[in-house]
């Protein structure tokens, strides 16, 4: 190749940089339920949907429970159907299935699935225990608790199975909120169809779920406003980059040294490729980090690209000197810890002024705290609060939920419980930071660090602290790096 080819070869694309590999929608019921509408729109039958997702359910069962005779319960609607079409897969594949049905089927769909098994079918009374159960009693059309004599003969068949798999959804869980509807056992495999739903991801009810795989029934799904968050792909410095190219973070310290400590290393290791400590002198660290007092100087520093404030800030008057110095820059912000506890005592007012792309990022306690009015399960609550602030809102749990004040919105895999110790939420807004910096939007930059975070501790494992976090940071970066 020539010298001027090769100056001609495409600049490096920024859109590399934040780009995600196809996020897994997840559908409401209205959601799921217009994209069923669509389908049949295009020429699909409940029937053909149907026979998909019974279908699909059935191989997925097969992979995972091999040949073992199974127990499958069957309800009246169109979860029910599905349950009698998994009966006649299995049954055709010379697995041995006994079918127990709660009541006769009340759709045409199910019914017309009842008709084609030619097994036998008892009631669920007369139902025996087998090593496999097979929940398909009720799927997203639950609208009630289970009585208690089901609740007991599901849970007394649960016990006695070795492995349980529940179609679409386990039978007891509010689909949309995540809730419990009863005291359910547990499931090892949840098969969703079609899609996600907010109960495969949001607790209690993903723990209900066990492991989640996705039946796919082809249903055309665009633009959908929830996403599972997704392994993110993150382009490599390029040749032309530089230490400020590739963010400027400047992490706001204060009372405790620690906190903010963490929080400006965990910048570092997420590629930042500057990062100041604003106003903590006295605090050690790298020798790659900068230490700069706090001055209105320093702070009003146009190379930076994204201010974190809140880790180690303290809650006296220092604290909200700074905070409220911080407020009045035009900096992509990431607000945590006590910038958040200061918030939520001087009133969400403070952020009116507000323009610049602004992350916060609070656990349970302190979203009770800043938007006490809001009330409702964890999704409803982040998007109405994302609303009301205007901010990008990530509230930190096993089951981490980001909101837009657009409306969209994203929840985490489940995240490892070793996570939950003290320090681990400075590592995230450090993360949250490096992303800011290095240009993404807030939503992509959130869900980036969730991410990372989440796969950090996954390979940190049991016994983990903050500091591990930040060590491990390194390797979950390897696995989402790609070349410019
Ligand atoms: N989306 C898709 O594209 C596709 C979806 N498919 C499948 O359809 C499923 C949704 O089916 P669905 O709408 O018929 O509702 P479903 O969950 O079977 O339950 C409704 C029935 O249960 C009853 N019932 C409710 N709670 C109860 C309780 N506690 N105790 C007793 N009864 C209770 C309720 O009675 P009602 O409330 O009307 O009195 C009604 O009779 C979905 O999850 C997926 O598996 C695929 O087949 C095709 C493609
Ligand atoms: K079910």
């Amino acid at each position: 190749m020539t010298i001027s080819k090769l100056e001609t070869l495409p600049q490096h694309d920024r859109s590399i940089r934040s780009s995600a590999l196809n996020p897994r929608p997840i559908l409401r019921l209205q959601a799921m339920r217009a994209a069923e509408m669509a389908a049949m729109k295009c020429g699909s039958s409940v029937d053909d949907l149907m026979e998909k997702a019974g279908k699909v359910a059935a191989s997925i069962t097969r992979s995972f429970a091999g040949n073992m005779p199974a127990l499958i319960l069957c309800g009246p609607g169109n979860n029910g159907g599905d349950g009698y079409v998994v009966a006649r897969y299995l049954a055709e594949w010379g697995i041995p299935v006994s079918v127990a049905a709660y009541s006769e089927p009340k759709t045409d769909a199910a019914k017309k699935a009842r008709s084609l098994f030619s097994g036998k079918v008892t009631s669920l009374d007369e139902a025996e225990a087998a090593p496999l159960l097979i929940d398909a009693l009720f799927g997203v059309g639950m609208s009630r608790s289970l009585d208690n004599a089901l609740l007991s003969k599901l849970t007394a068949l649960s016990k006695a199975a070795s492995l349980r798999i529940a179609i679409d959804v386990p039978s007891g869980v509010d689909t949309d909120k995540g809730s419990l509807l009863s005291d359910i056992p547990a499931f090892d495999l949840t098969i969703a169809i079609g899609a996600l739903k907010p109960a495969h991801r949001l607790e209690p009810s993903a723990t209900i779920c066990g492991r989640v795989a996705v039946g796919d029934i082809d249903l055309t799904i665009s633009n959908p406003d929830l996403i599972e968050i997704p392994k993110p792909r993150l382009a490599a410095p390029t040749p032309a980059d530089y230490k400020y190219s590739r963010g400027y973070v400047a992490i706001t310290a204060g009372a405790m040294a620690g906190a903010s400590l963490l929080s400006a290393v965990a910048a570092q290791r997420a590629g930042a490729g500057y990062v100041a400590l604003l106003g903590g002198e006295t605090i050690s660290g790298p020798m790659a980090l900068v230490h700069r007092s706090w001055s209105r100087e320093a702070l009003a520093d146009e190379r930076i690209n994204a201010l974190v404030i809140g880790p180690g800030l303290g809650r006296d008057e220092l604290g909200v000197q700074r905070l409220s110095m911080a407020l009045d820059t035009s900096h992509p912000l990431v607000l945590d810890a006590d910038a958040l506890f200061l918030l939520s005592r001087e009133g969400l007012d403070c952020l009116r002024n507000i323009q610049q792309p602004t992350i916060i990022t609070p656990h349970e306690g302190e979203f009770k705290r800043l938007f006490e009015g809001i009330s409702g399960d964890k999704l409803t609550r982040v998007t109405k609060a994302a609303a009301l602030s205007g901010l990008v809102v990530v509230l930190k749990g096993a089951d981490t939920v980001i909101a837009t004040p657009d409306g969209r919105a994203a929840i985490s895999q489940p995240a490892v419980s070793w996570l939950a110790n003290a320090g681990t939420g400075d590592v995230l807004s450090g993360i949250c930071g490096a992303m800011l910096a290095r240009g993404m939007d807030p939503f992509d930059a959130a869900c980036t660090a969730v991410w990372l975070h989440g796969e950090a501790a996954r390979l940190a494992g049991p016994g983990m602290i903050a500091d591990d976090l930040i060590h491990h940071l390194r390797s979950a970066f390897v696995e989402v790096t790609v070349a410019s």
